[in-house]
């Protein structure tokens, strides 16, 4: 398949990495010049459980420079630069291009509505960990999963297409029409633990050392998910609990992509994530006291971050 990953940081590059290794024609795009220009120079070093190596077999553009049309355009950019990402790539989304987002948050099938009909795009959510070690070098270690559907829900050959596409490349993916349920889980998880690491200076592992932090998290994944229970969305509060008392029992030392964007003075990815859920509360009139002043709290943070 011809992949465009358009956000080729720390997951566009580990997607893109295995992709290629498994035979896929695959081209970053990115505006990370330092990045591209490693990739390009050397190929991207890539660590995985399957090794150290550097991978030859794909391009690395900018966007302006990228010109062929590809099957699929995989968004990997944080959800506060899809839109200008895809504008920049706006030539390469012809009328016959898929667009899948696997990013975190919500909100993002709407930014993508702008650039691609309904029915060419794809959604789902991923558990697969990465982190960028400088430019051209990304490491992931770990398993995880992928699972993803059809915005509109609808089960089309394609859909099935790109998951066996992401599971020949090693990357374990499931199409099931589910996902919205697992994507809920996720931003209640990222919710609970991003916000309250970013405001707290915390790594996670931090929150279990006084009762306040679990306590603060668990209310959070209440909040989250009962928004998503009143719009029919199937979540499991009690296994989404569960995940994060597990990620404070075992992520020892780790920083959250919210707290890292904060120390190093960049706007984080709240809006999609407490900001959106807190926007979908209001219109069911639903109240968030936690998740609404962790996501004020943020704001502040950022405010301070980037001064
Ligand atoms: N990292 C992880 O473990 C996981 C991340 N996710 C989600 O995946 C998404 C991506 O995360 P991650 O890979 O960590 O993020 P990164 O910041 O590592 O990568 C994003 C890349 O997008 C680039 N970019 C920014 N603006 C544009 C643009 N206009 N056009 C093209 N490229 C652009 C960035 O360049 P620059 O650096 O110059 O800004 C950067 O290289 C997020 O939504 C995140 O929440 C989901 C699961 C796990
Ligand atoms: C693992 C997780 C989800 C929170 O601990 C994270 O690190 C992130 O999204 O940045």
């Amino acid at each position: 398949m011809k992949i465009s990953i358009v956000g080729a940081g720390a997951m566009g590059s580990l997607f893109g990495g295995l992709l290629a290794e498994s035979g896929n024609e695959v081209t970053l795009i990115d505006v990370n010049d330092a990045h591209i220009g490693a990739i390009r120079a050397k190929g991207l070093r890539l660590a995985t459980d399957g090794g150290d190596r550097q991978v030859t077999v794909l391009k690395a553009l900018r966007p302006e420079d990228a010109a062929d049309l590809p099957d699929l355009l995989l968004v990997f950019t944080k959800t506060l630069h899809t839109s200008a990402a895809l504008s920049g790539v706006r030539h390469l989304i012809g009328p016959n291009v898929h667009v899948l987002s696997l990013q975190n948050g919500l909100g993002n099938v709407e930014k993508i509505a702008g650039f691609a009909s309904p029915e060419r795009i794809l959604i789902g959510v991923t558990t697969w960990p990465a982190d960028m070690v400088g430019p051209g070098h990304v490491h992931s270690h770990g398993k995880g999963v992928v699972r993803l559907m059809a915005a509109d829900g609808i089960e089309r050959p394609f859909v099935s297409q790109v998951s066996e596409v992401l599971t020949e490349a090693g990357l374990d993916c499931t199409s099931d029409r589910t996902v919205w349920a697992a994507i809920w889980e996720k931003v209640a998880f990222n919710a609970a633990l991003n916000s309250i690491c970013a405001v707290s200076g915390c790594t996670v592992d931090e929150l279990g050392k006084v009762a306040d932090g679990s306590r603060l998290a668990n209310d959070v994944v209440t909040e989250v998910l009962s928004v998503a229970l009143r719009m029919g969305i199937d979540v499991d509060p009690a296994k989404c609990r569960a995940n994060v008392a597990s990620a404070i029992a075992q992520h020892i030392g780790h920083k959250p992509s919210m707290l890292q964007d904060i120390l190093a003075g960049r706007r984080t990815e709240v809006e999609s994530i407490n900001g959106a859920v807190v926007a979908a509360a209001g219109r069911l009139s639903i109240e968030l006291p936690v998740t609404e002043t962790l996501l004020s709290l943020v704001r502040l943070a950022e405010v301070r971050a980037i001064a």
